[in-house]
């Protein structure tokens, strides 16, 4: 792929908050075909938010190279909509002023649409206008939030956990309305997430930040057809086990796929949630990241 196929590449991207804290994200080279719906996965304080703030071009990273749509980010700013964890708005303001204000910060791009902002904000999410952002409940004011994002008719979405504070409902609906953005327009979806069964069902790419570093990344059906699911018992000697763990009288384990089953277990293919659950829970908690190794390839563990 050329450098333009990329809506977001990473290249020993590594990120600290002031000179005596540890590093945030360690090294981390990552990419993001372009029209692709990217899940970004990892523990509490594993970076996601960092990663998506370099790339809205809030933060500027320690070292390393990033570009967003080909730019340093906030490069193609115009063409990126960022919708940050904890979705500031100026709260005096109603929904309708908070809409013109975006239609108002867009009218360079002539990409606004009013029609598109309009649509999540009142015909699917039944906001009257004349709210005030401060009456809001956190998942209304998400949905003014993502109602920006939309009106922009971006190239990139980077959302930071859109979905958290959403009712069901509203989740499916504002999921649907981000695949059908990524599947008519082709605009590139980064999310971060921490629901794994919606990321399953709708990501076709995935980012695993874990201890700082990128742990997996590719294309989903990559991930998956590169794990085996092994139920059963034995020696797994020379076998790249990501996780095992015991199950009645067996265990299971995940590894990479190699060349040959091992005597006494039996292979099923891992769903997308049970690959990522195995690598998030070898992969840490929310310690501090550690400082840099050589590569910041998956790391498994050989029996
Ligand atoms: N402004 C900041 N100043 C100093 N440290 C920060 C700042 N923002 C984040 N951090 C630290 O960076 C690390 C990563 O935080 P980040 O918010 O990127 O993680 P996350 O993966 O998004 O976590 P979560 O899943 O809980 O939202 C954490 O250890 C956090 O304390």
């Amino acid at each position: 792929m050329s450098a333009q196929e990329w809506a977001v590449e990473a290249e020993g991207l590594t990120m600290r908050y002031g000179r005596r804290r540890a590093p945030v994200l360690v090294d981390c080279g990552l990419t993001v075909p372009t029209g692709s719906v990217c899940g970004l996965v990892g523990p509490n304080g594993a970076g996601k938010s960092t990663l998506l703030a370099l790339a809205a071009g809030l933060l500027r990273p320690t070292s390393g190279v990033l570009k967003v749509l080909g730019s340093v980010p906030p490069g193609a700013r115009a063409d990126v909509a960022y919708v940050a964890q904890a979705k500031p708005l100026p709260s005096q303001l109603t929904v309708a002023a908070v809409l013109r204000l975006g239609a108002e910060l867009n009218r360079s791009s002539g990409r606004w649409s009013a029609a598109a902002a309009e649509s999540i904000a009142y015909e699917q999410g039944g906001l009257h206008p004349k709210a005030r952002i401060h009456s809001l409940s956190g998942g209304q004011r998400t949905r003014v939030a993502l109602a920006l994002a939309f009106g922009k008719r971006a190239r990139l979405m980077l959302l930071d956990e859109p979905m958290a504070d959403l009712d069901p409902v509203a989740r499916g609906q504002l999921m649907g309305a981000l695949m059908a953005s990524a599947a008519e327009e082709g605009t590139t979806i980064v999310m971060s997430s921490h629901v794994l069964p919606e990321l399953e069902s709708t990501c076709d790419q995935l980012v695993l930040l874990g201890d700082g570093r990128v742990r997996l990344a590719g294309p989903v059906d990559e991930l998956v057809s590169s794990h085996v699911l092994l139920t059963g018992s034995g020696s797994l000697s020379g076998h790249r086990v990501v996780e095992q763990r015991p199950a009645g009288r067996g265990a299971t384990a995940l590894v990479r796929r190699g060349d040959a089953l091992p005597p006494g277990w039996e292979a099923m293919e891992p769903s997308l949630q049970e690959i990522v659950l195995a690598h998030l829970r070898t992969t840490g908690s929310s310690a501090p990241a550690l400082p840099a190794p050589a590569s910041s390839a998956p790391e498994e563990t050989t029996a």
